[in-house]
């Protein structure tokens, strides 16, 4: 595998991406759809808009026509949002070489035909290898140099150890799996979990019921995913629990925020990309689908959709049966 490097999405985690490769040798050109924005980022080496007060790689070259961006690319990493991976995948695909692979590294859910990520891109390029990347990774923590650890996934674990070797760095350690589903789900819906979280913050509920609600909501997580085809191993892992334990902990997490801002009764306009908002829905769809029982995920959906308020949301789930502490049982 060669690592000719493409990333497509020059946002907070897209820019971060590239910085951190290019910054390690790597060969990487950067596309965004705003032509401003990407000739100011030439211009200045930086990205104010989305990781304010961070010098990105000198090496790193930008382009904005799609078509030139993926020409020759070995790698494509794709990073807009999750509900746009799709549409930007399809462009592609009659420019991409044959041998170039695919990995996602948005977390969500598709909301048009309820695919993950992983399930997207094996749709689009039946014909490549796909993989997913995921774990917890801020993008300001690795544009800044700073060192975290994430986990690729692709249906072969082969593919996901080469593609780990070509990604890791002093600053990114790639561990690989075979489980792209787990990898996928895990970095999904630990962002709902992540609102919720930002909700008892903002609502001052204090740590003991931020520890509490992290660990019932890796529960759900866990229910969810697992009835879903995942590895619990996967779950236990850099997607899964180092994910939500990030982003259930800090408000530079923006679902986190997302939470807090509800917690406090502000204003959600202008508030940052914050994935866990569509993911809820589907979330709750799918456990109630499946007959699951996912009392935090139903509770942010219903908050999300002004169905309840918060007050009434904690005294429901407080109020809810006793039952054992079993992940599994329902
Ligand atoms: N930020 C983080 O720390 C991390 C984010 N992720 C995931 O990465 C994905 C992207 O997030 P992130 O970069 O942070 O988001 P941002 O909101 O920072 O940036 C989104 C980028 O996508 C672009 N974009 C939006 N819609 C489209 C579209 N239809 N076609 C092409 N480009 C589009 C935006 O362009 P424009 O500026 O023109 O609107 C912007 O450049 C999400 O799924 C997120 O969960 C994963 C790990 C870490
Ligand atoms: O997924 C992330 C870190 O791993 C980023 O979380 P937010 O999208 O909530 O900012």
């Amino acid at each position: 595998m060669s690592d000719k490097i493409t990333v497509l999405g020059s946002g907070a985690w897209g820019t971060a991406l590239a910085s951190n490769q290019a910054a390690n040798g790597k060969s990487v050109t950067l596309w965004g759809r705003d032509a401003a924005q990407l000739s100011l980022m030439r211009d200045t080496g930086r990205n104010d808009k989305y990781l304010s007060g961070i010098q990105l790689a000198e090496t790193l070259n930008y382009e904005h026509d799609l078509q030139e961006a993926v020409r020759g690319a070995d790698i494509i990493l794709m990073v807009t949002p999750a509900q746009t991976l799709a549409a930007t995948a399809e462009k592609i695909v009659p420019h991409i070489r044959s041998s170039a692979v695919i990995i996602s590294c948005a977390k969500g859910i598709d909301q048009t035909t309820g695919e993950t990520m992983g399930q997207v891109l094996h749709r689009i390029f039946p014909n490549h290898q796909v993989a997913t990347l995921s774990g917890p990774s801020f993008a300001i923590d690795v544009a800044g140099n700073l060192p975290t650890a994430v986990t690729i996934a692709a249906d072969e674990t082969e593919t996901a150890l080469s593609l780990c070797a070509i990604l890791s760095n002093k600053n990114l350690r790639c561990y690989a799996s075979n489980d792209q589903l787990g990898v996928d789900y895990g970095g999904a819906l630990k962002n709902v979990l992540a609102i919720a979280a930002g909700i008892v913050h903002g609502r001052a509920l204090g740590a003991s019921a931020l520890a509490a609600l992290t660990t019932r909501g890796f529960a759900e997580l866990q229910r969810i995913a697992l009835a879903l085809g995942a590895q619990s191993e996967t779950l236990n892992g850099l997607s899964g629990f180092g994910d939500l334990v990030l982003t259930c902990g800090s408000e530079k997490s923006r679902n986190f925020a997302y939470g807090a801002a509800i917690g406090r009764g502000s204003d959600l306009a202008n508030m940052k990309l914050a994935e866990g908002v569509k993911t809820a829905r589907i979330a709750a769809d799918i456990a109630r689908e499946n007959n699951i029982d996912a009392p935090l995920i139903f509770a942010v959906n219903e908050l999300l959709s002004g169905s309840i308020n918060v007050d009434t949301a904690i005294a429901q789930l407080m109020a809810r049966p006793l039952k054992s502490e079993s992940i599994t049982r329902r």
